[in-house]
């Protein structure tokens, strides 16, 4: 047993077909193990969506094969691939998909009620989540009554509630202003530190810069791949290929 906790195996992702298919990813390898942060850029349309899509089991590829903590996603049926989603994979969407008619801690207790945890102990593990984000004080506040920053911690508590171990963030930090954008890759460090595989989509370089690798996509394909050290701004002034 490897300690990978994401693998993609030549995964190519092709919407819809004949002439007006979209080949949105070609030939993906992607590693990420426990305790890594990965950052995936690239310009709009090149695949980074879709790659988080597949990797969270919410899509199938249409060929390669997607391994979530050696299980491969290709060989569970509809009930285990959603078992396994709610207990191993936290997402985080970029609309947040967050429950309006729900308070925060009912928000981020619901997939693990889903999965059958006792309502007191959802409940603790969704406080201990809001928490790690800084807002455990607006737990009994509905999704109208915080603001969008504040919303936007409830999303990601509820990507890392319970014992997650793979965290996928699509574009996390939304329209937020720079110090809450800073907070919540924060967190995101935080839980790669604890020993999570995070995997960020983002546009902004200084949010790549807390991920330990950053792999740059470009017309469905991993052009180039930077560590941390490295200044990920460079890679969006790499020339068409
Ligand atoms: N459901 C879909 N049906 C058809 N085409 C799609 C679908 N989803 C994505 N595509 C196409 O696949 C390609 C990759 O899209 P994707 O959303 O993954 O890119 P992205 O890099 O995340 O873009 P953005 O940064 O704008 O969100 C694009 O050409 C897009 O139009």
């Amino acid at each position: 047993m490897s300690n990978q906790v994401l693998q993609l195996r030549k995964i190519c992702m092709t919407y819809g077909s004949g002439a007006t298919s979209v080949g949105a990813l070609r030939d993906i390898d992607l590693d990420v193990s426990a305790g890594e942060f990965v950052a995936v850029m690239g310009p709009s349309g090149s695949g980074k969506s879709s790659l988080l899509t597949l990797a969270g089991g919410l899509d199938k590829a249409t060929s390669g094969e997607i391994y979530v903590e050696n299980t491969p996603l290709g060989a569970l049926n509809i009930n285990d691939l959603a078992r396994l989603r709610r207990r191993a994979i936290g997402y985080v969407f970029q609309d947040f998909n967050l429950v309006p008619s729900l308070t925060a801690v009912e928000n981020v207790a619901l997939p693990r009620e889903l999965d059958g945890v006792p309502f007191r102990k959802a409940r603790r593990q969704a406080m201990d989540a809001l928490r790690s984000v800084g807002i455990d004080k607006l737990a009994d506040r509905f999704m109208d009554q915080i603001s969008g920053g504040q919303r936007q911690r409830v999303a990601i508590a509820r990507a890392i509630v319970g014992e997650r171990r793979l965290i996928l963030a699509d574009e996390p930090t939304g329209a937020l202003d720079t110090a809450s954008g800073d907070g919540i890759m924060e967190v995101l460090r935080q839980r790669a530190d604890a020993g999570c595989a995070v995997v960020l989509v983002t546009h902004e370089a200084r949010h790549a810069g807390w991920a330990d690798r950053v792999h740059f996509l470009k017309d469905g394909k991993i052009v180039d791949q930077a560590a941390q050290s490295y200044d990920p701004t460079v890679l969006l002034e790499l020339p068409a290929n």
